[in-house]
């Protein structure tokens, strides 16, 4: 996850470079960046919990791993000057001509390597959940997104570096990417080694050579998914949260410049602390949800500090333009950050059971991408409408668009509480601590 999360953001530096080099207006880039959702959007996502429920987490790990490293390889194809002018370069562009040909097959590489990362996402979440049952499995998950954070933080670090390679006269977008397609293969590579440790846990545990759970996965179980209401306040939670998350980060960066009138470089300065505090935070807060328990009082915290912050940058910032406060604001969105996936990720394997849990991470994955995907969209209509006829794009202003987030929390901090009541009055044991002698939590198979 380490290397997907970098190969992501990979080129999220680079958008000057990119246009300059390759000819991909922000439009382009716009377009581009989408396509990682597409597939998955489109139902790429359910299929692939169904392949993890019924295939495992070892043949799912290592064909998502492969996924992602084939969709790398045509990415890093399509911007190289392998493809650059050949024929079929020139047929990609000859049609929808506001998109390049490299832009085009990028986003196309970029989609293949979504499904893959997106499918590695749930495996990794199911892999996790049953090496570490009943033992420290929130720390564990909290270790995982630390590390992919990290990647993240790397990446934004290292790209612009990567593109000076050949010397800063002339750079290029073909280094980093290269670097990133090659860690893919190397994370590939991992996965299989990883792969001969789970089958030696499952010959400890006496499970059966091929698979994970004594009970068989049945197709009927994702259609009882869609009737949980337990499943939809879960992953309805999980939409409106992360879209009033991942979106921001693309955004943030103009909303601090717009709002500060500083420079882009002192912006992107200030939202670096937002992934940096969830990557210090995270893992503390799996080990005391470990111990201690309090899942869905952490959910509720959450939200309400994703409310506070997201009506500070709306409302407060524009009137106090204090760099002290965005930080400030920054870093208690960042303890937002890590407080709800800290919390919401190992609640699922409390509530759903580990025979179906793969399709009931995809299926929350796959609400979640639908929000990823069409929030961006949202937000970027809402800041043309508040900005019409600002030209100069640090002038913007962010009012509306940032009200949309806090909205979302507040839509999901309503999805808190609703879980926290149920929780309290059916026990499914979401506030109580991983690490147990019997497991007496109720699942979804007990859900009234
Ligand atoms: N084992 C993975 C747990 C989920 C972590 C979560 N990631 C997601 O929800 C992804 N579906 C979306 C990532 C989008 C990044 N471009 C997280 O908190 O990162």
């Amino acid at each position: 996850m380490f290397f997907g999360y970098m190969f992501v953001d990979v080129m999220s530096p680079l958008q000057s470079l990119v246009n300059t080099k390759l000819g991909w207006s922000p439009e382009a880039f716009g377009y581009y960046a989408g396509a990682e959702y597409m597939l998955n959007v489109f139902g790429f996502l359910i299929l692939a919990g169904i392949i993890l429920d019924k295939m495992g987490v070892r043949f799912t790990g290592t064909l998502s791993a492969s996924v992602m490293f084939i969709g790398a390889c045509i990415k890093l194809y399509a911007i190289s000057s392998l493809f650059a002018g050949s024929a079929f370069d020139q047929w990609l562009s000859s049609w929808w001509v506001e998109m390049p040909g490299s832009a085009k097959l990028a986003a196309f590489g970029f989609t293949i390597f979504g499904c893959g990362c997106e499918m590695a996402g749930i495996t990794v979440s199911k892999a996790i959940a049953k090496w570490f049952e009943g033992k420290e499995m929130a720390l564990a998950m909290g270790v995982e997104m630390a590390i992919a954070r990290l990647g993240v933080f790397a990446v934004l670090s290292l790209s612009p570096r990567l593109a000076d390679w050949m010397g800063k006269n002339d750079p290029s977008v073909v280094p980093p990417v290269a670097f990133c397609t090659v860690l893919l293969l190397i994370g590939l590579i991992c996965y299989v080694v990883f792969t001969f440790m789970d089958t030696n846990l499952d010959k400890q545990l006496g499970a059966s050579a091929n698979g994970e759970g004594e009970e068989e996965f049945k197709l009927s179980d994702v259609g009882g998914l869609f009737k949980s209401r337990l499943f939809w306040i879960i992953a309805l939670l999980c939409v409106l949260y992360y879209s009033a998350i991942f979106p921001f980060q693309r955004f943030g960066t103009n909303m601090l410049q717009c709002n500060l009138h500083i420079s882009e470089t002192q912006a992107a300065d200030l939202l670096r602390w937002f992934p940096i505090g969830a990557l210090c935070l995270t893992p503390p807060l799996g080990y005391f949800l470990d111990r201690v328990g309090r899942g869905a009082t952490m959910l509720m915290i959450g939200s309400l500090l994703l409310i506070c912050c997201h009506l500070i940058f709306a409302l407060a910032l524009p009137a106090f333009p204090s760099q002290g406060l965005a930080l400030a604001t920054i870093i208690v969105l960042g303890i937002s950050f890590s407080l709800v996936p800290a919390a919401l990720w190992p609640s699922v394997p409390k509530v759903m059971d580990s025979r179906y849990l793969g399709s009931a991470y995809s299926l929350i994955f796959w609400v979640q991408n639908i929000g990823l995907f069409g929030i961006p969209i949202i937000f970027g209509a809402m800041l043309e409408a508040s900005n019409q006829g600002v030209t100069d794009p640090t002038q913007y202003d962010y009012t509306n668009p940032m009200l949309l987030f806090a909205g979302l929390g507040i839509v999901a901090l309503f999805f808190a509480i609703w879980l926290k009541v149920l929780d309290t009055r059916n026990g499914y044991g979401l506030d109580k601590p991983n690490i147990k002698s019997d497991n007496d939590a109720v699942r979804l198979d007990g859900e009234a």
